[in-house]
């Protein structure tokens, strides 16, 4: 059995054996270790002195459709063509529109987007047996080695997909699938829908795509693997893509409406996703092992950072694109002014500029300014101790209940119009950072305008027809607000808005404490370690808002003027 140290060692060797000895490991200054409830994570060899360059990637090595195609071109050229690779005609579009006209309808019904394209190949790549993606067909197979084995059963998508009766986590789906659906908050449990959604419309995509080319141009070996390929293989493949890319410009064009398949059918590819993401992302070997942390690094240490704890010695180092031949020749300081097309672009990890870097700290990154919300339902890992400064709570359906319960429907509904025409209904927010823990000026705006006192007819009249000067006085302090004019409505709007949301807060705290409660039970009787981890992890998140909504009560008990 290969050991973690054998896959690194092998993993590298490729590296520079790919770069032709132009990156070589002795440049790099990491390594990797196990991190207690992180996975393996990216840690520095030697200080390192701020600003320098920590690791660089050799373009050729990273995972992508226009490598895959490339590689598999040169595979072809040397007469030993990869059977397991995604079949060209599905690749995304590398073309701009204009060259899309001559495309036929068959051509265009097997085309996928990059996000697609890599989980087929990383799917089709898996070998059954070892639960490995060792391909021997694929030139990335010292990368694919070093792919988690399994993300079942800690990562919260596969609670929403049944595993089949003879995986070992069969036995705690059940529990797992219940811990979903009853005891995560609802807006935690819809982020969660989402990603499943998404996994299963591009899923069916592939479903689709890879019969149709079949029929078309049959290939006995991609047809053999691909009738053994589950729906556990189509989730692992999926999984690695979506918690282990980092965007990159191939300049791929946007998916363009009529090139793709489908559309509708299988709930549609809106213009409304972000067409140029899913189309310009790469894996990215190696850099792949590092982990995401959300410290501030601006001036050394964070006060976060030192309440955190991290004693683990964990530094925020910036993923810049860079043109390779920079990259690879770092060690001079001569940059290269040719221009960065695809194949030359690639990531450099550069250590904070006002910071050193200890040898044995470890090399983290922000993935973005995500929630604890999208980290969990996407990366599957909740932050600990609330310190998570892009966190927040959406309080919708709290706020809005509370408003249905206090004014009539025709006015909520009239109120509600208002603050659509103005960009401000819904998405309300509570956040403990940047302190002090405060409402979003969104939830604010709305609250100030649900206080107020103005007749029906008035706002009537102001949504029949918003350039008329003649607003009734209590509406036209709502838009001098809006404006900026003012900064708030009257003292009075202001204390009810103020104990409004001390209302909210303490039904909040209530509502967690009842479900912290709940959750403490399914400790009895003793879960299995993996059910216990996944009952932890949505603690925390319940934990997490119980330290918003305990810092906004205080913000307002001290007299905090947001
Ligand atoms: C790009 S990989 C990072 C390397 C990963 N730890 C590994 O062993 O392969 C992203 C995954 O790492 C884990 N991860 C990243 N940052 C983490 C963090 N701060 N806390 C816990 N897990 C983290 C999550 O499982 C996430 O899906």
């Amino acid at each position: 059995m290969t050991s973690d140290d054998e896959r690194w060692n092998q993993l590298t060797a490729w590296m520079q054996e790919l770069s032709q000895g132009q990156w070589k490991l002795a440049d790099q200054r990491v390594t990797f270790r196990e991190v207690p409830g992180a996975g393996r994570g990216l840690f520095a060899t030697q200080d390192i002195e701020p600003g320098s360059t920590i690791l660089s990637i050799p373009a050729v090595t990273l995972l992508h459709p226009r490598n895959i195609q490339r590689a598999d071109d040169e595979a072809q050229a040397a007469n030993q063509p990869n059977p397991l690779s995604v079949p060209h005609r599905m690749l995304p579009h590398s073309t701009v529109n204009k060259r899309l006209q001559g495309t036929s309808a068959k051509q265009v019904e097997t085309r996928i987007t990059t996000t697609e394209a890599l989980a087929l190949y990383l799917t089709l790549n898996r070998q059954p047996s070892t639960q490995r993606a060792d391909s021997t067909y694929s030139p990335w197979a010292e990368y694919l080695n070093t792919l988690p084995v399994s993300f079942r059963p800690w990562h919260p998508l596969t609670w929403l997909v049944k595993p089949p009766v003879d995986d070992p986590n069969y036995q705690d789906w059940n529990r797992m699938n219940d811990l979903a659906e009853k005891y995560l908050p609802k807006t935690a449990l819809d982020k969660l829908q989402g990603v499943c959604k998404r996994y299963r419309r591009h899923t069916a995509m592939l479903r689709k795509g890879v019969p149709l080319v079949l029929q078309e141009e049959p290939d006995g070996k991609l047809e053999r693997r691909w009738s053994q390929v589950t729906e556990e293989d189509l989730l692992w493949g999926w999984l690695n893509v979506n918690t282990r890319t980092l965007y990159l410009q191939l300049d791929m064009p946007s998916i363009p409406n009529t090139a793709y398949a489908d559309r509708n059918a299988l709930g549609g590819r809106k213009r409304t996703e972000p067409d140029s993401e899913q189309q310009n992302h790469s894996m990215a070997p190696l850099l792949d092992l590092a982990n995401h942390s959300h410290l501030h690094m601006e001036n050394g240490s964070t006060q976060a950072e030192q309440r955190a704890g991290v004693s683990r010695g964990a530094r925020l180092c910036a993923v810049h694109l860079v043109d390779e031949s920079a990259a690879i020749s770092s060690k001079s300081s001569t940059k290269s002014d040719a221009p960065l097309g695809w194949r030359k672009r690639t990531f450099e990890v550069c250590a904070p500029k006002n910071a050193i870097i200890k040898k044995g700290d470890e090399i983290v990154f922000a993935y973005g300014p995500h929630s604890d919300e999208t980290l969990f339902a996407e990366y599957g890992f909740v932050p600990l101790g609330g310190e998570n400064p892009w966190n927040e709570v959406v309080l919708d359906d709290l706020i809005n209940t509370a408003w249905q319960k206090r004014e009539s429907p025709a006015m909520v509904a009239l109120k509600s119009e208002v603050l659509e025409m103005n960009g401000y209904l819904n998405e309300y927010t509570m956040h403990a950072y940047p302190g002090p823990p405060h409402p979003s000026h969104r939830l604010l705006t709305a609250l100030r305008l649900m206080y107020i006192k103005v007749p029906e007819a008035a706002l009537q009249k102001y949504i029949d027809d918003p350039t008329n000067k003649k607003v009734h006085p209590a509406l036209q302090a709502f838009l001098d607000l809006l404006m900026g004019v003012e900064d708030n409505i009257s003292d009075e709007n202001e204390q009810a808005v103020r104990g409004c949301i001390r209302r909210v807060c303490l039904e909040a705290l209530d509502g967690i404490g009842k479900k912290l409660a709940a959750l403490q039970l399914l400790h009895q009787p003793q879960p299995s370690e993996h059910l216990a981890d996944a009952i932890r992890m949505v603690e925390r998140l319940w934990i997490n808002y119980q330290t918003i909504f305990h810092g906004v009560m205080q913000s307002i008990n001290q007299g905090i003027i947001f």
